[in-house]
């Protein structure tokens, strides 16, 4: 059996995500399983301790992340040059978009559970998203990320002590809709240019771009519906020339992935992207601020093993063609 750590986010969910934590360590004792964890003490610290852990072990690895998808985008930048780990995640955070994508439990125990079951199985690879940056390091994403509206809403929710208390109410999503509503009144558009595999796109009054790996983002919303993490290619959404009204429409359609059938709002397929823009706009990636436009993104195909429900999926896809086989 490959060796199993766990970098635990405490402070997910503000400070929820200890009580799952517990949960699962209560678990895996009961099933008498061997593992080592870690806890992050700040921010940026699951990255240090996911790249020790993989540059520490030779062998084939499997690293949980516990927490949100700030702390999976943490180890995905910390154990992306080493392809001796597998990563998994146990969803403990407030938002949580790749465990939807992903069609992971919430219920951290059936997480476990899920990855348990595959643990020994041949991992699922998946693409993910590299951020070019002059002067950066790159940067990488597993879900999605933005620049412009969206990327300034998660920033100020990122910050935000209101977080905190919607989260005790169990309303973590709700924080999304409050600066949404705020934003709204006060965000200035402006002109993006836009390169994909090469051709050349401009927008005018844009309110956001966003470059996805996965349906779904900033705590649930479908901003990308036909999004799918191993086909070779990102999906981009441009929401632009947009009057504030028209832009709420939108993004209340977007919980059911409706927004694509507006007029303002553009998508495209890539894998290589250049976002500029009038002046430096902010940029999340995984809703993690990391900077401001101009960048490039490359499509990375096929790079990250994950320990997914995809794989049971396709097994149960599989079954289901040996069953009607046999008929
Ligand atoms: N010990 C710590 N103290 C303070 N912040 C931390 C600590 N460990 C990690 N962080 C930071 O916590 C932030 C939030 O983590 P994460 O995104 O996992 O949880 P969340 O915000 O509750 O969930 P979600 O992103 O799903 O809404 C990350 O930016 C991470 O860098």
């Amino acid at each position: 059996m490959k060796d199993i750590y766990f970098i635990v986010n405490p402070k997910a969910k503000n400070g929820q995500c200890l009580k799952i934590w517990q949960k699962i360590v209560e678990q895996l004792k009961k099933d008498h399983i061997h593992f080592l964890a870690f806890f992050t003490e700040y921010p940026g610290h699951a990255q240090t301790l996911a790249g020790r852990i993989a540059s520490k072990n030779r062998e084939d690895i499997i690293i949980v992340a516990v927490g949100g998808d700030g702390t999976l985008h943490e180890v995905l930048n910390g154990v992306i040059s080493h392809p001796n780990v597998t990563l998994a995640f146990i969803p403990g955070g407030s938002g949580n978009d790749f465990s939807r994508g992903f069609h992971i439990p919430t219920d951290p125990v059936e997480a476990l559970t899920v990855i348990r079951r595959l643990w020994n199985k041949e991992p699922d690879f998946i693409d993910i998203g590299r951020m070019i940056r002059n002067d950066q390091p790159d940067h990488f994403f597993i879900n999605n990320m933005g620049a412009g509206f969206d990327a300034v809403i998660s920033y100020e929710v990122n910050r935000s002590k209101i977080k905190a208390l919607l989260n005790k109410l169990s309303m973590g999503r709700l924080i999304y809709v409050y600066f949404l509503l705020k934003m709204l009144f006060t965000y200035k558009t402006s002109t993006f240019h836009l390169s994909i595999d090469g051709k050349t796109h401009i927008f005018e009054n844009t309110w956001f771009v966003t470059v996805s790996n996965q349906p779904f983002y900033g705590g649930g919303m479908k901003i990308a519906p036909r999004a799918e993490p191993d086909d070779g290619l990102l999906d981009i959404t441009v929401v632009h020339q947009l009057s504030r009204l028209k832009l709420l429409l939108v993004f209340i359609s977007v919980f059911w992935g409706n927004h694509i059938y507006f007029k303002e709002v553009k998508t495209f397929t890539g894998v290589d992207i250049v976002i500029q823009s009038q002046f430096p706009i902010y940029v999340h990636a995984d809703g993690e601020h990391i900077g401001y436009t101009p960048l490039k993104i490359h499509l990375q195909s096929k790079t990250l093993r994950v320990l997914t429900r995809r794989i049971m999926k396709e097994e149960a896809d599989l079954k289901g063609r040996d069953a009607n086989d046999i008929h």
